[in-house]
């Protein structure tokens, strides 16, 4: 590593932000398997590309079909899935993205390991706190089940833990209200923190 220096070009994350004209952020949704992350940063990334801001969602079941198929699901395999999205997200928020990521990501050192590699204000924690009986009740994959049966070992929430953010930005419960407000909490919350420029939001919200 010593004998590896870094580059630096002409072109830097803030003229990439600048000219694309927004702030780049990632928004990191963490949370049980059916709790709703996919759908909720799917649908915030729907109201942020519809206003017009350059988005990028990392989902971790599609992550996992290629940047991160050769992992499974020990502490270990998870802990690796969890430092590569990170930086691929670093590499994406440096391009001047508002990015989402949707990964359980289930202990705090690792989602800390994360916020770290940003700076103050663009790493924005949001825990999906659904309770796991509601989770495991739409088992929408089957997947509980099947963690239930001992065909799966290693599932969150069953045999392998779950800890629950301390210091998470956003919390946001699935189970109660409905999408469109949940969205426009987030929304809201972007647009207090000054991130999210709320004129350009008009347009959808
Ligand atoms: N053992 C075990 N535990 C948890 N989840 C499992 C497991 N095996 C497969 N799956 C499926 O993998 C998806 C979670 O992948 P992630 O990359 O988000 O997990 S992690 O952040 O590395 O813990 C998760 O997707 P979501 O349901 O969207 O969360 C599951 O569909
Ligand atoms: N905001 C929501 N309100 C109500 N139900 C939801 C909401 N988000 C997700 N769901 C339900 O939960 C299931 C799992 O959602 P998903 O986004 O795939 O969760 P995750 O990505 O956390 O595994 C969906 O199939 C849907 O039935």
């Amino acid at each position: 590593m010593s004998d590896i220096v870094w580059h630096q070009h002409s072109i830097d994350k803030q003229s990439r932000a600048e000219q694309k004209g927004q702030n780049p952020i990632l928004l990191w949704f963490t949370g049980l398997s059916g709790s709703g992350k996919s759908t909720l940063a799917g649908a915030l990334e729907r109201a942020l590309f519809d206003a017009g801001f350059h988005t990028y969602l990392l989902d971790g079941d599609n992550v996992r079909h290629g940047l991160c198929k050769d992992l499974g699901f020990s502490l270990d395999d998870r802990d690796e899935n969890l430092r590569r999205v990170g930086e691929v997200a670093k590499l994406m928020v440096d391009a001047g993205l508002v990015v989402l990521s949707a990964f359980i990501s289930p202990t705090r050192e690792e989602r800390e390991r994360v916020r770290a590699l940003f700076e103050d204000g663009q790493f924005i924690e949001v825990h999906v706190s659904t309770p796991i009986e509601v989770c495991e009740a739409r088992d929408p994959k089957g997947l509980y089940s099947k963690a239930r049966a001992g065909e799966i070992k290693d599932f969150t929430g069953i045999s392998a833990p779950y800890e629950v953010p301390t210091a998470a930005e956003l919390t946001i419960d699935t189970s109660k209200g409905d999408l469109t407000n949940q969205v426009r909490a987030l929304l809201d919350y972007l647009a207090a923190i000054q991130v999210i420029d709320s004129e350009k939001l008009k347009a959808v919200v």
